[in-house]
C-alpha cells in the first residue's frame, strides 16, 4: 500500500498532531467540498514532512485523488481533528480493534498486515502490549486468527468491560458495525454515533 510524503512549510517544522487525533484532507469534487480523515504514520520526531499511508479505492472520492498525485502537487489539509485526546494513564487498559488502514489511528507513527513489524516489535518490548493478527485468508501454517474478528477473540484478547478501560475501533464501516455488535453482546457500553473521549467504546 503506498505511502505519500507531504512537505511542511519549514524543514524544521513538525506536524504537532496530538496522539489520537487525525487530519482532514479536503478537495472540491463536482462543486462540493469533501473531506476525509487520515492519520499520519509519522510522529513529531519527523521534521519537515508527514506521511500518509493510503488505500485508494477506484470509486473513492478522496482516496482516489492520492493515487493521481504527481511529485510537487498539493492537497488541502486541516487539523488536528477528533475527540480522542490520549493522555498517559487515562485508563487502566485499552483494547484496540483495527481493520486495514484502521491501524493508523492506533499506531501513530506502514503492507498485507499493515505495520506488522512495528506492532510485533512493540509487543516484544512491552509486557503490557499484546498483538493478535486476524487474517481473512491466512497462509498455510498461520497460528493466529483467521476469518473475521469474533466476540470470542475480543473476549480472549481485549480487556473485559469495566469502568476504567477503553475499547477503540477503526476500520471499514461494515467491520466497525460488526465489532460494535460484538462489543454490545459482550457487555461493553453501546457507543453513540459521534464518540466522545469519556466513552468506553470509542469509534474513530
Ligand atoms: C480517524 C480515521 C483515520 C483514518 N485514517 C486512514 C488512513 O490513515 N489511511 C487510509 O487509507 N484511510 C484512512 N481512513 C479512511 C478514510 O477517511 C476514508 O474513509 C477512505 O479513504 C475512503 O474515502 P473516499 O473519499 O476515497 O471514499 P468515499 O467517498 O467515502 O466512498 C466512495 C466509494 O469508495 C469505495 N470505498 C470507500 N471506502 C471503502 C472501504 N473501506 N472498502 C471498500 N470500498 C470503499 C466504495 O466504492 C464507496 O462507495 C481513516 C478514517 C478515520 C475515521
Amino acid at each position: 500500500m503506498p505511502s505519500y510524503r507531504f512537505a511542511l512549510p519549514r524543514k524544521d517544522a513538525c506536524l504537532g498532531l496530538p496522539i489520537g487525533q487525525h487530519v482532514s484532507v479536503m478537495a472540491e469534487i463536482n462543486g462540493k467540498q469533501i473531506s476525509r480523515s487520515y492519520t499520519p504514520t509519522t510522529s513529531d520526531d519527523d521534521l519537515g514532512h508527514f506521511d500518509l499511508l493510503i488505500k485508494s479505492y477506484p470509486q473513492g472520492n478522496i482516496s482516489k485523488r492520492f493515487s493521481e498525485l504527481k511529485v510537487g502537487d498539493e492537497m488541502a489539509v486541516r487539523g488536528p481533528k477528533g475527540n480522542f485526546n490520549y493522555t498517559p494513564n487515562m485508563c487502566r487498559a485499552i483494547g484496540m480493534i483495527a481493520g486495514g488502514t484502521g491501524i493508523t489511528p492506533m499506531l501513530q507513527r506502514g503492507e498485507d498486515i499493515l505495520l506488522r513489524e512495528e506492532l510485533d516489535e512493540l509487543a516484544e518490548k512491552h509486557d503490557n502490549i499484546s498483538v493478535y493478527h486476524v487474517l481473512n485468508t491466512p497462509p498455510v501454517g498461520w497460528t493466529q486468527g483467521s476469518g473475521f474478528v469474533t466476540a470470542d477473540m475480543i473476549k480472549e484478547h481485549c480487556p473485559a468491560p469495566a469502568k476504567d478501560i477503553k475499547m477503540l475501533l477503526c476500520g471499514p464501516l461494515p467491520m466497525v458495525k460488526a465489532m460494535t455488535e460484538n462489543l454490545i453482546e459482550l457487555g461493553y457500553d453501546k457507543p453513540r454515533g459521534a464518540s466522545q473521549l469519556a466513552d468506553q467504546v470509542y469509534k474513530f
